[in-house]
C-alpha cells in the first residue's frame, strides 16, 4: 500500500501520487459524483486568463484543469513534483509542451521560476498536500508578477460543525470503500478524508494567504463549503 501520513513527507506524497496517476481522473469523477467538474470550471472563471497571459497551475498533477486555462489564449505552465501524474497528462495531450500548456516538474516548496514570472498563479486540490503550507503560498507570491493573482481550490467545511463531522465520518468510509471497487489503493483514499478533516477551515486558510503577504483576500464556498475558493492579489 502506498500512502502518505499527515507529516506529508514529500517522497511519500509523490509517490502516492505516482501510484494512482493512470485511475486518478476516473475516481475524482466517480467519488465527487461528477461535482469536480463543477470546480473545475468555477476555478477556471475564478482564474479568468485571457490571451498574453502566462498561468502557473502548481500541483497541477495530471493537468486536468490546466488546459481549460488557455481557452482564451493564454498559456500555461503545469508544474508537478509527480512525474507519474505529469507523464500521465503529457501522454493524453500529446506532448511535454502541446495545447498551449507545457509541463514542468517542481516542488511547491522550491518552484522552479524566476520572481515575477506570471500573471496568474493557481493550485487545485494541492496545497492540502505540501508539508509547509506557509513555505508553498510565499513561494506562489514570490513567482507572481505584482498586480497578479492568486487562486486555491481544495476542500474545505461545512460551516455547520456538526454536519461537517458527519461528512468527514462518511468520507473516511465510503472513499476507500469505492476506490477499492475501481481498483485502486484505498490507503491513498484514507489520506484523502484525514488530510481533508486535519485542513484549516475557510477563515484560517484566508488568515494564513495574508500571513504570507498576499491582498484581497476572499473566498467562496461551492457545493456548501465541502470545496472553498480562496482568492488573493499581490499588490507590493
Ligand atoms: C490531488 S492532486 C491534484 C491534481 C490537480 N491539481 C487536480 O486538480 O486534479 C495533488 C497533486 O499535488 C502534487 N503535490 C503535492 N505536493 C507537492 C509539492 N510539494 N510540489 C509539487 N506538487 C505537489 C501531487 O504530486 C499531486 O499531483
Amino acid at each position: 500500500m502506498t500512502r502518505a501520513e499527515l507529516d506529508k513527507n514529500p517522497r511519500d506524497v509523490a509517490a502516492m501520487f505516482d501510484a494512482i496517476a493512470g485511475r486518478y481522473d476516473l475516481l475524482n469523477d466517480v467519488l465527487s459524483a461528477g461535482q469536480d467538474r463543477r470546480w473545475r470550471r468555477a476555478v477556471v472563471g475564478a482564474v479568468d486568463a485571457y490571451s498574453g497571459e502566462l498561468v502557473l497551475d502548481l500541483a497541477a498533477g495530471t493537468g486536468t484543469s490546466s488546459e481549460s486555462f488557455t481557452a482564451k489564449g493564454a498559456r500555461v505552465v503545469a508544474c508537478d513534483f509527480s512525474l507519474g501524474m505529469l507523464q500521465v497528462g503529457a501522454e493524453r495531450r500529446g506532448g511535454a509542451s502541446s495545447r498551449g500548456v507545457t509541463v514542468v516538474a517542481g516542488d511547491a516548496l522550491r518552484l522552479p521560476f524566476a520572481d515575477e514570472t506570471f500573471d496568474a498563479v493557481t493550485i487545485s486540490f494541492g496545497l492540502r498536500n505540501v508539508n509547509d503550507v506557509d513555505q508553498a503560498l510565499a513561494e506562489l507570491r514570490r513567482v507572481t508578477r505584482v498586480g497578479g493573482r492568486l487562486v486555491i481550490c481544495e476542500f474545505s467545511h461545512l460551516p455547520v460543525p456538526v454536519l461537517d463531522r458527519l461528512l468527514g465520518r462518511g468520507m473516511e468510509v465510503g472513499l476507500p470503500l469505492v476506490a477499492r471497487g475501481f481498483g485502486n489503493d484505498p490507503g491513498a483514499y484514507a489520506y484523502l478524508s484525514e488530510s481533508i478533516a486535519a485542513w484549516p477551515d475557510q477563515p484560517a486558510l484566508a488568515g494564513r494567504l495574508q500571513a504570507a503577504g498576499w491582498s484581497r483576500v476572499a473566498w467562496r464556498n461551492l457545493t456548501l463549503g465541502v470545496v472553498a475558493l480562496h482568492r488573493g492579489y499581490r499588490e507590493g
